[in-house]
C-alpha cells in the first residue's frame, strides 16, 4: 500500500475550516467538495491514458486521452457521497458504482447494506471515496471486495486517516497483488475509545447530511 498525505497550504486551510465544530452543513459540504477536487488531482496522477494524434488549428499534434475501459468511482455511502461531485468534476466520463456500508457504533464492525457496483471490474482502475479512514475496517472490506471483482488498480481518496486504520488496511490488503494507494489530506494522531479519529472532524455523515444545527 502506498500512502500519499498531500501537503498543500490550500488543503490545510480548507481542512482546518472543515474540522471546526462551528462549521455548518452547507459549508461543510462545500469544503468537502473543494478538498476532494484538490485531492483528486493527486489521486489521478497514474490514471491510464492512450496516446492520440490530433489537429490543432495550427497543425498536427500528439496528445493523450483516458484509456478504455474508463475508470470507476465508488463512493461509500453515506459520507462518501459528499465526495462524488468533486471527483467526477475531474473525471466526468468515469462510471460510478455505489457501496453502502455502515460501521456498528458498539462493535465498530462494518457491514454492507447496498451494492450497485458492476459485477465485472476486470482491468478497471477504481477510485474509492470515503472521507474517514478510522479503524480501517470499512476501507479494507471495500478494497478486498473490489479486487475480488477484478479491479486491478485501486486508489482510495480520504479526507482523514488514523495511523491505526492505515496499519489495518495494509495488513488486510498488502498481500493482494494489486497496486493500492491511499490519498488523504492528513494523517491524524489516533483513534479514541469510540473509534473516532482524534482530533478528526466528528461524524462525517452527520456533518454532511445529518443533524441540523
Ligand atoms: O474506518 P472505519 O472504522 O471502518 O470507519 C470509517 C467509516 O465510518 C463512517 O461511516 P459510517 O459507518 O458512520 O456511515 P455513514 O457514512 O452512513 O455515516 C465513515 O464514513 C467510514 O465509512
Ligand atoms: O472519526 C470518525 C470515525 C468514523 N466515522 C466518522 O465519521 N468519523
Ligand atoms: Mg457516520
Amino acid at each position: 500500500m502506498r500512502l500519499l498525505a498531500v501537503d498543500h497550504p490550500l488543503i490545510a486551510h480548507k481542512l482546518s475550516a472543515l474540522r471546526d465544530k462551528h462549521t455548518n452543513s452547507p459549508t461543510f459540504r462545500r469544503l468537502t467538495d473543494e478538498l476532494v477536487t484538490l485531492l483528486a488531482y493527486e489521486a489521478t496522477r497514474d490514471a491510464r491514458v492512450d496516446e492520440i494524434e490530433l489537429e490543432t488549428p495550427v497543425g498536427p499534434a500528439h496528445g493523450v486521452k483516458l484509456s478504455s475501459p474508463k475508470p470507476i468511482v465508488v463512493p461509500i455511502l453515506r459520507a462518501g457521497l459528499g465526495m462524488l461531485d468533486g471527483m467526477t468534476r475531474l473525471l466526468p466520463t468515469a462510471e460510478v458504482g455505489f457501496l453502502g456500508m455502515i460501521r456498528d457504533e458498539q462493535t465498530l464492525q462494518a457491514t454492507t447494506y447496498a451494492d450497485r457496483v458492476p459485477d465485472d471490474l476486470t482491468g478497471r482502475q477504481c477510485y474509492v471515496l470515503d472521507p474517514m479512514l478510522a479503524t480501517g475496517g470499512t476501507l479494507a472490506a471495500a478494497v478486498r471486495y473490489l479486487i475480488e471483482r477484478g479491479a486491478d488498480h485501486i486508489t482510495a481518496v480520504c479526507l482523514l486517516a488514523a495511523p491505526e486504520g492505515l496499519r489495518r488496511v495494509e495488513n488486510e490488503t498488502g498481500h493482494l497483488d494489486v497496486p493500492f494507494t491511499v490519498v488523504t489530506a492528513a494523517v491524524d494522531e489516533r483513534l479514541n475509545d469510540k473509534g473516532y479519529i482524534v482530533p478528526g472532524l466528528g461524524d462525517a455523515g452527520d456533518r454532511l447530511y445529518g443533524l441540523a444545527d
